[in-house]
C-alpha cells in the first residue's frame, strides 16, 4: 500500500513577492514530484503570513479610497492567499509531473478550520504577517489600529491573533480525492480560522500556525508520515551557540523533553515539533521528517533531516 504524507511548506518553499513566488513553487514542485514518484499519495499545505499581510493591506488601505471596493476581513484575506499560492503550485506541480511523464491531477482544497472563539490567543496578537517594516512605517501601521512588534534582526512587523486548529471543515473532501489518487493542496496558511455558529462559519480574524494545522490535517486524513519542509537540513538544540547539536532520529519522549528543554522558538521550531508529537501519539507506526526541501530526496533515504518516531 502507499505511504500517505502531508507536506508542510515553509516561507522557502513560496518565496514572498508574486515574482518570487513564481520561480520558489517551480523548485518545490521538484521536490513534490520526486515523492510522487516514490509512490507516495501526497497532501500539501503550506504558509502563508507574509502574503495574507500584502493581501490585506492592499483591499483594505485601496477601499478607504475608494468606496465602491469594500474592506476585506483577514479571513477572507487568508482565502484569497489559499488561491492564489494553491494556483502557482498546482500548475507548478502539474507541470514538473508531466514532464517527468505522469499524468496526474492536482487540486486546490479551500480550507475552513474551526477556532475556539474563547481561545486565549485572541487576546494576544503573535502570528507574524505581511513585510518587513520601518520605525516610520511601523508608526503608520499602529495608528490604523493593528498591533506591530519589533523583532530583534529584522524590524517591524505586524502581528495577529494566531487560534488553535480545532477542526478542518472539509476534511471528507480532502481524505476522499487524496484517496482517489489526485494530489491535492489543502488547508493553506493553517486554514481559514472559523467560527461555528449552529449551521453558519463565521469568519475569524486571525491567522492558524499551518505547522499545527498540517498536524491536525495529517491525523484527521489518518497519514503515515509528516514532513515538514523548512529552511534548515536539520533541527538543531542550543541552536545558534557554540554547542550547537543536530539531531538525527529521535524519539517522541526526546522531543517532549527538548520542548520542554525549551530548545526551539515559539515562532519556528516549536510548533513543528508540537504538530509532529502530537500527530506520532495518537497512532502507533507514525513518524515525522523535518528537513529542506533540497535535502528530502536524501532524508527519504534516511541520509538527512530531524526524524521523529
Ligand atoms: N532549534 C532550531 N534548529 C534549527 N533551526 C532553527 C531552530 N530554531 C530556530 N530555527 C530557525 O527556524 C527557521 C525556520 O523556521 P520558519 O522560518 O518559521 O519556518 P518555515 O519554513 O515554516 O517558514 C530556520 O531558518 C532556522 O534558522
Ligand atoms: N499561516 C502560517 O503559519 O504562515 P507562516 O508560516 O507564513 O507564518
Amino acid at each position: 500500500m502507499k505511504k500517505k504524507v502531508v507536506v508542510a511548506l515553509g516561507h522557502r518553499a513560496l518565496g514572498t513577492t508574486l515574482p518570487e513566488q513564481k520561480v520558489a513553487v517551480k523548485k518545490t514542485a521538484v521536490s513534490i514530484a520526486d515523492l510522487v514518484e516514490e509512490g507516495y499519495q501526497v497532501v500539501i499545505t503550506h504558509s502563508n503570513g507574509p502574503q495574507v499581510g500584502m493581501i490585506h493591506t492592499a483591499m483594505n488601505e485601496f477601499s478607504t479610497n475608494h468606496p465602491d471596493y469594500t474592506a476585506s476581513p483577514m479571513s477572507v484575506c487568508s482565502a484569497m492567499s489559499q488561491g492564489y499560492i494553491g494556483y502557482d503550485l498546482q500548475n507548478a506541480i502539474r507541470e514538473e509531473l508531466i514532464g517527468r511523464g505522469i499524468y496526474r491531477s492536482v487540486c486546490t482544497v479551500i480550507t475552513q478550520v474551526t477556532v475556539d472563539p474563547y481561545d486565549e490567543a485572541f487576546y494576544t496578537p503573535t502570528k507574524i504577517v505581511g513585510r518587513i517594516m520601518n520605525a516610520e512605517d511601523a508608526a503608520a501601521e499602529r495608528k490604523k489600529g493593528n498591533y506591530v512588534v519589533e523583532v530583534p534582526g529584522q524590524g517591524f512587523r505586524r502581528v495577529v491573533a494566531s487560534p488553535n486548529p480545532v477542526d478542518i471543515v472539509e476534511v471528507d473532501a480532502i481524505r476522499t480525492l487524496t484517496d482517489a489518487g489526485h494530489i491535492v493542496i489543502a488547508c493553506g496558511g493553517g486554514g481559514i480560522p472559523v467560527l461555528q455558529q449552529n449551521n453558519h462559519l463565521k469568519g475569524a480574524s486571525g491567522v492558524i500556525e499551518k505547522d499545527l494545522t498540517a498536524g491536525k490535517l495529517a491525523e484527521q486524513i489518518d497519514a503515515d508520515e509528516l514532513i515538514i519542509l523548512t529552511s534548515v537540513e536539520k533541527v538543531c538544540l542550543n541552536h545558534g551557540k557554540e554547542d550547537e547539536e543536530e539531531l538525527d532520529n529521535i524519539s517522541v519522549e526526546q522531543a517532549k523533553q527538548y520542548m520542554d528543554e525549551g530548545h526551539f522558538g515559539i515562532y519556528n521550531m516549536l510548533p513543528k515539533f508540537q504538530a509532529s508529537v502530537g500527530f506520532i501519539e495518537k497512532k502507533e507506526g507514525r513518524s515525522a521528517l523535518i528537513t529542506s526541501f533540497d535535502t528530502l530526496k536524501d532524508a527519504l533515504k534516511g541520509k538527512t533531516g530531524t526524524v521523529i518516531e
